[in-house]
């Protein structure tokens, strides 16, 4: 007995509560009262361990009615409350609180929701369904809407046609079936002062949730019928029966999953909100608050779930917001000082004779913009830090040629030079053309993608490993284990969004350290690039070469089809030639193709007899597709028609027409990805949309194609239009899972919060300051380990 008192007096002690004197184990439930309920629950924030907090969950529940309970009842629960309390007891002696770091958040970090007043087990499961698992979950769970209750009228002085919001008790409920296929269900609420009816159609489940007696709000346009105030289809809100929430407040609603009330989930967070909102930290400095006129994060917390005024919810959102993106931002900044301090690279300072004699030999000045961006890549391939660096570049933007210089580049320095491409045509266009440039230096370029013939594929294979091989360009057939390169330095990557972050780090074990460069032709605003590739460097080339004129963009309907082919046919008889690209069915590949061959067949047999068709699409073998892009190229074939296997980096500038059939069926980024395989040279270049959206986003995203060349303008139309998560394709793309701020909307808080997050790293790089203790607690509790954006490494 006497070490269960110690423990007692160790565990209230540091609680500050002072435990009542004379109580011995039995009469703590004897003389059960408040304090012990308090007790219990410091207690319970003070463990973090799952057997602990369940017998004080089981204990909290056999105790909480106590004092309402019968005589013979209540000795049942004191002798079941005793052994509980030994079990418990004996547990807490075994429990050492260990003194990690994360102790020093406090327990409502991780504390499980299971624990709260009214939750249990069966509910905890269903709140893990929504992501919730611990008390902070439920506090950052931000409500979908909220319903204003606190504009209620008396029933008798609601005026007829008008937005009222009234309360009452049920006093009847009934369902009607004037004829088949019509169920009318009636519910009339009186509140002494007057009768409301909410009326349903064809929604006789709903019969069941109101019962007489209960207290509901009804709210919507109220009408008189038949001598009746009357709502039809109100909204409806079934008061808390235990009064515990104020009905006449503005309320959170939330998404919510079977099982889960609204009041239920209204009162987990009012709890929360009551018993541990106090202790919840703050992580922004008084500082960072003033200065943006930011809420603390406790006023915001509650304010975003129980609002006085719907006002104050955007206020609490900002605040929320802000705090997300700054631990986010700090967390990106953090790792990319790491990976700059800590990744020793290697050192490409070969000669620059390669370089200048390809320059020169080129038919063209490089842009000012291509200049600055080889500079910044050129210096950090000269120095010994580990490059990371992403190429954002529009398409025609002329990436290529500044790829090119930095391949360069590690072959005169001794090294070898790998390029990933996302489809086999894109790799055999940047071979094919590397080839051709290259190879009267004296440079050896491999191909290796998965169609190649198996000889093909072993001498590639063995030229890589020799070191014989200068260059390599490849699909992700380059990630195969069988592939080891002598001396790799130098790994492009083109059009990353389509590869993981998994494939870069294979492609990138094969060497020693070697550099990284990203080429990208999305264009990404930039506050996502901030988020997204945060942890490397950013170069855009922002300039098109000189003379490019904007491609002239039409929409048309399928109506029009033979203006659209008397265009094409005046634009070939000049000498230029066409692309035509066919809808992308989505459901399969083969479907896709068989429309494609349809098309073809019909243009060369009827339309334009007097033309040559081509046919490109990805079920080809590789030589034959390498055949049908080299005939294009040598002006062979007049009319190009094909998938969407030309979207990326095909390369023809004679080609100055694309028509793009069943348009509304691509996002906008993927059209300005096909657009940009025309206006690659002087002439001028059309770009006809053939398209007969049936939305308004669809019509709306036609005619923004129409108005803007610029792939900034379009991408940042494209992602108010869609969102980030399906601008990207997946979640896998690396957009970080955010719980309040939105990279979109908030793009203003992005740039501040970096802002902020850039002078804490600054001046404490590794975060190990006293007073930055916390932020590093934080970083460790939201992304752990795991903490993985767009990364290189
Ligand atoms: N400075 C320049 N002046 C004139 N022409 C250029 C210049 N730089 C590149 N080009 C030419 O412009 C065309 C587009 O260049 P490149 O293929 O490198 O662009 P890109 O940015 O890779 O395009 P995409 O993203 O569409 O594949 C090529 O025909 C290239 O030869």
């Amino acid at each position: 007995m006497a070490d269960k008192e110690e423990i007692l007096q160790k565990l209230l002690k540091p609680v500050g509560i002072e435990k009542k004197a004379g109580y011995n184990n039995s009469s703590v439930f004897g003389g059960f009262d408040n304090y012990i309920l308090q007790w219990l629950d410091r207690l319970a924030e003070l463990s973090s361990d799952e057997r602990v907090l369940e017998l004080i969950a089981d204990l909290k529940e056999l105790f909480s009615d106590y004092s309402r309970v019968q005589i013979k009842q209540r000795q049942k629960k004191l002798a079941a409350g005793q052994e509980l309390f030994n079990s418990l007891s004996n547990l807490i002696q075994e429990e050492t609180v260990e003194e990690d770091s994360m102790q020093r958040l406090p327990p409502i970090w991780q504390k499980s929701i299971r624990y709260v007043k009214g939750v249990g087990k069966k509910r905890a499961e269903k709140l893990a369904r929504l992501e919730i698992d611990t008390l902070r979950d439920m506090l950052f769970y931000i409500p979908r809407d909220y319903r204003d209750w606190s504009k209620n009228l008396p029933i008798r002085e609601l005026s007829p046609d008008s937005e009222v919001t009234a309360t009452g008790q049920v006093v009847d409920s009934t369902e009607l079936r004037p004829r088949k296929g019509l169920t009318i269900t009636k519910v009339i609420i009186s509140d002494n002062t007057g009768r409301l009816a909410g009326v349903w159609f064809n929604q006789s489940y709903i019969k069941q949730k109101f019962k007489p007696g209960m207290a509901v709000s009804f709210s919507g346009e109220v009408k008189q019928e038949y001598g009746e105030l009357q709502i039809t289809h109100p909204h409806y809100e079934i008061m808390d029966s235990d009064k515990e929430l104020d009905p006449g407040k503005i309320l959170p609603v939330y998404s919510t999953t079977q099982g889960l009330s609204q009041n239920l989930l209204r009162k987990i967070v009012s709890r929360i909100l009551k018993e541990h909102l106090d202790r919840f930290p703050e992580s922004l400095s008084p500082g960072i608050k003033d200065k943006y006129d930011l809420l603390d994060v406790k006023e915001a917390l509650y304010k975003i779930h129980f609002p006085d005024q719907i006002r104050e919810v955007k206020e609490a959102r900002q605040r929320l917001a802000f705090g997300e993106l700054f631990i986010l931002q700090l967390g990106i900044l953090l790792k990319k000082t790491d990976l700059l301090t800590e990744e020793e690279g290697l050192v490409h300072t070969g000669s620059d004779e390669l370089i200048t004699n390809f320059l020169s030999d080129l038919p063209f000045e490089l842009t000012s913009a291509q200049r600055r961006v080889w500079a910044e890549i050129k210096d950090n391939l000269e120095s010994s830090i580990v490059m990371n660096r992403l190429v954002q570049g529009d398409v025609g933007s002329g990436k290529t040629v500044v790829a090119t210089l930095a391949l360069l580049k590690a072959v005169s320095s001794g090294y070898q030079g790998a390029m990933m491409a996302p489809t086999e045509i894109l790799a055999e266009q940047h071979y094919l053309s590397l080839k051709e440039s290259l190879e009267e230096y004296g440079l050896q370029i491999g191909l290796l993608v998965g169609s190649l013939k198996k000889s093909e594929r072993k001498e590639v294979i063995a030229g890589i490993e020799s070191g014989e091989v200068d260059i390599v360009i490849g699909t992700h057939a380059l990630l195969q284990e069988e592939v080891s390169f002598a001396k790799l330095g130098l790994v492009i990557t083109d059009e990353q969004h389509r590869f993981g972050v998994r494939q870069r780090a294979i492609l990138k074990e094969k060497g020693e350290n070697p550099d990284v460069l990203v080429m990208t032709a999305t264009p990404i605003p930039r506050t996502l690039a901030l988020t997204l590739y945060g942890d490397l460097d950013l170069s855009v080339i922002d300039e098109l070469p000189p003379g490019r004129k904007p491609v002239i963009t039409e929409w048309r309907r399928e109506k029009d089809f033979d203006k659209i082919f008397d265009f094409i046919r005046q634009e070939v008889k000049s000498g230029r030639q066409a692309y035509i690209v066919c809808p992308l069915v989505e459901e399969s590949e083969e479907l896709d193709v068989r429309s494609a061959e349809n098309m073809a067949e019909k243009l060369d047999e009827d339309i334009f007899p007097e033309f040559k068709i081509g046919l490109l699409h990805g079920q080809l073998k590789t030589d034959e597709k390498e055949a049908v892009m080299e005939g294009f190229r040598s002006q062979q074939i007049d009319i190009l028609v094909s998938t969407t296997v030309i979207e990326v980096g095909v390369d023809v500038a004679n080609a100055t027409l694309m028509v793009i059939l069943d348009a509304q069926r691509f996002g906008l980024a993927q059209l300005h990805q096909l657009r940009g395989r025309v206006g690659r040279s002087e002439y001028q270049s059309y770009c006809i949309l053939v398209a007969d959206p049936g939305t308004e986003t669809g019509r709306e995203r036609m005619k923004i194609m129409t108005q803007s060349t610029d792939g900034f303008v379009i991408a940042e139309e494209d992602l108010q239009l869609r969102g980030p998560g399906e601008f990207f394709g997946t979640r896998q793309h690396g957009l970080p899972d955010l719980e309040v701020a939105d990279l979109l909307r908030d793009s203003r808080l992005v740039e501040l919060a970096r802002k902020e997050a850039r002078k804490v790293v600054d001046s404490d790089p590794k975060l190990q300051q006293e007073e930055h203790q916390l932020l590093a607690d934080l970083l460790q509790a939201k992304f752990g380990d795991g903490f993985e954006l767009i990364d290189v490494s």
